[in-house]
Parts: structure tokens; sequence; C-alpha cells
């Protein structure tokens, strides 16, 4: 379980989260949308324990990320925004070497099945020879090397081809239902956001997205 409480985070004078409460479950897929600079890349940040909160508690199946930090780090599992690869080495030599730095570790064949299980297949090939859609779904795929129980994933699919997007989503769906994690996830596809996720939250005082989702019949909850 995630258990977020009361969590605030000010930058200067500018209070960009204020006191925002939520749980998440295993098997939860969570979609936070909301308008540019909103604060969801901020809240990732926080969840992925890379920035702190001004104020708040956040807690990790019972650990604290405040005085357990380091245990809490193992079980979460970050995309961000920008793609992170190195450029000129191979799909397979990427994932040679974040497994290295993983906390879990895996095998050869057990790397290349979790490239296989995105609909990777260029196991070979320089990571610069790869469209921006493959490089997200590698992306994702070191993500998951260490088995995280939390999933945070900033706009994974953004300019990702409507296929990979399916497959891509389709995937996330499964780690989520047969493996238990708890994903969270932002996008301004709002079509994926209600496909995939099974609750959506809105952040920021803007109401829009909040009444859009409404208008599809969405439940959302503002935050
Ligand atoms: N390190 C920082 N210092 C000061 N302000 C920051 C910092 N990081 C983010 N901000 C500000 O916080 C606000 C929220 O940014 P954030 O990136 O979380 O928004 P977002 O909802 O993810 O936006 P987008 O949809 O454009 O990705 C923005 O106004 C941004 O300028």
């Amino acid at each position: 379980m995630l258990n977020v409480q009361a969590l605030s985070k000010v930058y200067g004078k500018r209070k960009i989260l204020d006191t925002v409460s939520f749980a998440a479950k295993p098997g939860e897929i969570i979609g936070l949308v909301g308008e540019n600079g909103a604060g969801k890349s901020t809240m990732l940040h926080i969840l992925a324990a890379l920035s702190k909160p001004t104020s708040g508690t956040i807690t990790l199946h019972n650990k604290s990320y405040e005085t357990e930090s380091k245990l809490v780090k193992k079980e979460i599992g970050f995309v961000p925004q920008d793609i992170a690869l190195w450029d000129d080495f191979t799909v397979e030599e990427n994932m040679l070497f974040f497994e290295k730095l993983a906390w879990h570790h895996k095998n050869k064949d057990e790397l290349k099945q979790l490239c296989r299980d995105m609909k990777l297949d260029h196991w070979d090939e320089p990571v610069k020879t790869l469209s921006g859609g493959m490089k997200r779904k590698l992306n994702i795929a070191i993500s998951l090397i260490h088995e995280p129980n939390l999933l945070l994933l900033d706009e994974p699919t953004v300019g990702i081809d409507l296929k990979s997007r399916k497959e891509i989503g389709a995937y996330l769906s499964d780690l989520a239902k047969q493996d238990g994690k708890i994903i969270l996830y932002t996008s301004h596809d709002m079509d994926e956001i209600m496909q995939l996720c099974d609750r959506i939250y809105c952040i920021g005082n803007d109401p829009f997205y909040y009444q859009v989702l409404k208008e599809y019949g969405e439940n959302p909850v503002l935050l």
C-alpha cells in the first residue's frame, strides 16, 4: 500500500502541491492528470524519493520515506520524461549495464525476456538506431529489472505510435493485475488514461480536467 498524507511542496513562494493525501493498493493503476505545470512530475519525483516534500508523510508497504529511504528506494521503479540511455551501446549492453546497478539481479536470458515482454526485439542494435517509441520501451524495461513494487511513469507514451501504446498499456495492466504492482502514471492522453487507469487524480486547482473526465462518465478525484 502506498500512503500519502498531507503532502505539500513549495518552490520559493509557490505552493505546487497543497496538502495532498491519497492511497494506492497493490494491483492499482492510478492516473495523474493536470495542466502543464500543475505538479505531476513534482509529485512523481517525490514518490520516486528523488526529491523531498516540504511537509507531509509517505509510506510504501509500511516503510517510511523519511526514516527508511534506502529500503523504500529498492521498491521503486521510475521512468522519467526524458529518455536516459547509452546511445552508442546496443539494447543488450544497456540492459547489462543497468542490471549491474540494480538491487535485484537478472541473467541475460531474463533481461532478454523482459525486452520481449515489452515487444522490443532489437537486442543487438545500437540504441541510437532505435525509434523514440522503442527507446521508451527500453527505458521501461530497465526500470523493471529490479522488480519494483511501485512503478512511476512520467508520460511514458509521448510520441509513441498507437500500436506500441496499446502494447505498453497491456503490459502495464498485466504488471498491476498479475504481479500486484502499484503503478502511477501521468499522461495528457485522456483516452489512454481512461482505458488504463483504475482511478484518476486531477492535480492543481484548475477543475478543467475534472469536468472533462466527469463528462466522460469517470469519477476523478481532485487533489
Ligand atoms: N526545481 C524547481 N525549482 C523551482 N520550480 C520548479 C522546480 N521544478 C518544478 N518547478 C515548478 O513547479 C511547477 C510544477 O512543475 P511540474 O514539472 O511538476 O509540472 P507538470 O504538471 O509535470 O507539467 P507538464 O505537464 O508540463 O510536464 C512548475 O511551475 C515548475 O516551473
